[in-house]
């Protein structure tokens, strides 16, 4: 399938649902009639947010972070649930489940039960229970053993069927949850993108919001799938989710909901280019001709304050570099390091193969050999892992490695360390620069996606360019040369511990791009579905 084939596809899709031609300008006028000022939205307006990771429970990145802080800084304007999938830690959390339904299966996707908690801060999430699917050790995505779970089509399949099956009529009736019922879902990467799917199949009109995260990853199984996750077989096609012969759920939520955010602007830009567009820039560079792919960046949430922040030996603030001192001596304790005047370089990530991790390992030893340390923890794929292992054994007092995922430690690194490191190949936002930053920490990151857009090149932090070892290393050494000259590394540590990206300037563009898909009954036509924000 030719990335032509898939614009034509999409530009005969939208123009298959945008029959009717009132211009999106009449809507404000529409919305004043109907008492709704332009831009804002009923407090009551009921959004399901649908993930595979929420923070409270599991998270293995960044996504466990924005789905536990955006529905919460959205709660003030929405009555806004969560769905996600009853894992393990979910069922032996503290919070009680109270059973409230029950969803029908489909094909090989079997039915289960709907539960409710109701979460601090007001935030109700609804979770499936199907033990056969969630119920076990191991990661959202992965075994034990680091492998994936051989079915993961089914269990993220049942995950956007639940969320379909919420929004839509069923011949069991509609959902409804002592009068809670979703006008709108928000659906999170590539586990949720069959939901809009199922919405049209059935035709279903309930807008969607799709937002990728990551394109990398992309749910793509054989055709064998369509029949056991009940698909049509005509959706099998370059108009809907096929993907060079298999099927894929990224495509299905690309081109079945109204409008795809991504979470940053840069990244926006990237993944319609073929270099980052994972073969979908064709569809994407189709997507934001439409007005129909826009950046909403991420943001951070309160808890990632130094002078609050209960995981630290000693909270600090801004000029209070005693304090800071006094996290760097507790993070060499951490990792067995030598007392050093020297700078202390930090990792915190996932250790796969989009993080640069292959730079980073090249650039240790002259990081060392200069006079400073490295402190790495994360978790991912087994030939990094064993790399950072070697070189923890090859430079003993100087290099720590913390192979594992801890919530503590991580923030522990971000308040003790000098310098995060992020030669990241593509990064769509990236929240460890920003929490580095907030911490004193300053970010030394390849200019790709969020990190060209939230790191200032020498006054937050150290940019480069090429991915490169040797524009890698220039910056590294930058950063060298101003840690020697003291004055001018604490006006860097204030300037970047002074931005604070919260989620509050992220809601606004989601309350906008909200607002339009949502316009009262009688105003709304499918056309006004389509909107730029
Ligand atoms: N071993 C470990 N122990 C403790 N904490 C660890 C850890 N390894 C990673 N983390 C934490 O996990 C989160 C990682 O989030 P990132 O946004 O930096 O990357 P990720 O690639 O997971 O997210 C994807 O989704 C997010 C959210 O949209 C995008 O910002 C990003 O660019 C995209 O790749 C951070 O909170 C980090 O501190």
């Amino acid at each position: 399938m030719s990335n032509s084939a898939v614009v034509d596809a999409t530009v005969a899709h939208a123009t298959h649902t945008l029959k009717t031609t009132t211009p999106v300008s009449s809507v404000s006028a529409s919305l004043a009639r109907h008492g709704v000022p332009a831009g804002q939205s009923e407090p009551s307006d009921p959004i399901l947010f649908v993930t595979s990771e929420l923070a409270d429970f599991v998270k293995v990145g960044g996504l466990g972070d924005v789905s536990a802080a955006l529905p919460r800084a959205l709660l003030n304007h929405y009555d806004m649930r969560v769905l996600m999938p009853a894992y393990r830690e979910v069922l032996e959390s503290i919070w009680p489940v109270h059973v409230i339904d029950h969803l029908p299966g489909l094909a090989d996707i079997p039915a289960c039960d709907l539960g409710r908690i109701e979460l601090p801060e007001g935030l109700t999430v609804y979770v499936l229970i199907c033990p056969e699917l969630y119920d076990r050790p191991g990661s959202p995505y992965l075994d034990e053993q680091g492998v994936e779970w051989e079915d993961n089509a089914i269990r993220f399949a049942r995950l956007s069927l639940a969320a379909a099956q919420m929004a839509m009529e069923t011949p069991e009736g509609r959902f409804d949850d002592q009068g809670w019922h979703p006008d709108l879902l928000h659906l999170h990467d590539w586990q949720t993108g069959l939901a809009a799917g199922y919405l049209r199949w059935n035709n279903d009109d309930t807008p969607c919001v799709y937002t990728i995260h990551n394109l990398a990853y992309q749910g793509l199984y054989g055709p064998e799938y369509l029949s056991r996750l009940g698909i049509p077989d005509s959706a099998f096609t370059a108009q809907g989710l096929e993907f060079y012969d298999r099927l894929s759920f990224m495509k299905a939520g690309i081109i079945y909901s109204n409008h795809i955010t991504t979470v940053s602007e840069t990244y926006a830009r990237e993944i319609t280019t073929p270099a980052f567009g994972c073969g979908l820039e064709g569809l994407l560079s189709d997507c934001a001709r439409e007005k129909r792919l826009s950046g909403i960046a991420n943001g951070i949430d309160d808890s990632w304050d130094p002078q609050t922040d209960a995981y630290l030996a000693c909270a600090f603030a801004t000029n209070d570099w005693a304090g800071k001192r006094a996290n760097t001596d507790h993070v060499r304790r951490m990792f067995r390091l030598a007392v050093s005047h020297g700078p202390v370089f930090a990792v915190v990530s996932r250790l796969v193969h989009q993080k640069g991790l292959d730079l980073t390992i090249a650039a240790a030893e002259s990081i060392v050999r200069a006079g400073g340390q490295l402190v790495v923890i994360g978790c991912g794929e087994p030939a990094i892992e064993n790399a950072l292992r070697n070189l923890e054994a090859r430079f003993p007092g100087a290099i720590g490695v913390h192979i594992g995922f801890s919530e503590r430690e991580a923030r522990c690194i971000f308040a003790g360390s000098d310098f995060l490191l992020m030669p990241s190949r593509f990064e769509p936002c990236g929240l460890s620069q920003m929490y580095a930053q907030r911490f004193g920490s300053l970010p030394i990151a390849h200019r790709t996606g969020g990190l060209a857009d939230t790191i200032e090149d020498g006054v937050t932090g150290f940019l480069f360019d090429e991915l490169s070892q040797q524009d890698f290393q220039k910056a590294i050494d930058r950063a060298f040369r101003i840690f020697g000259c003291t004055e001018l590394f604490y006006a860097m540590r204030r300037a970047a511990m002074a931005i604070h990206y919260q989620w509050r300037l992220s809601v606004t563009p989601y309350r906008r791009l909200y607002h339009q898909l949502m316009v009262p009954a009688g105003v709304t036509t499918h056309s006004l579905r389509h909107v730029s924000i």
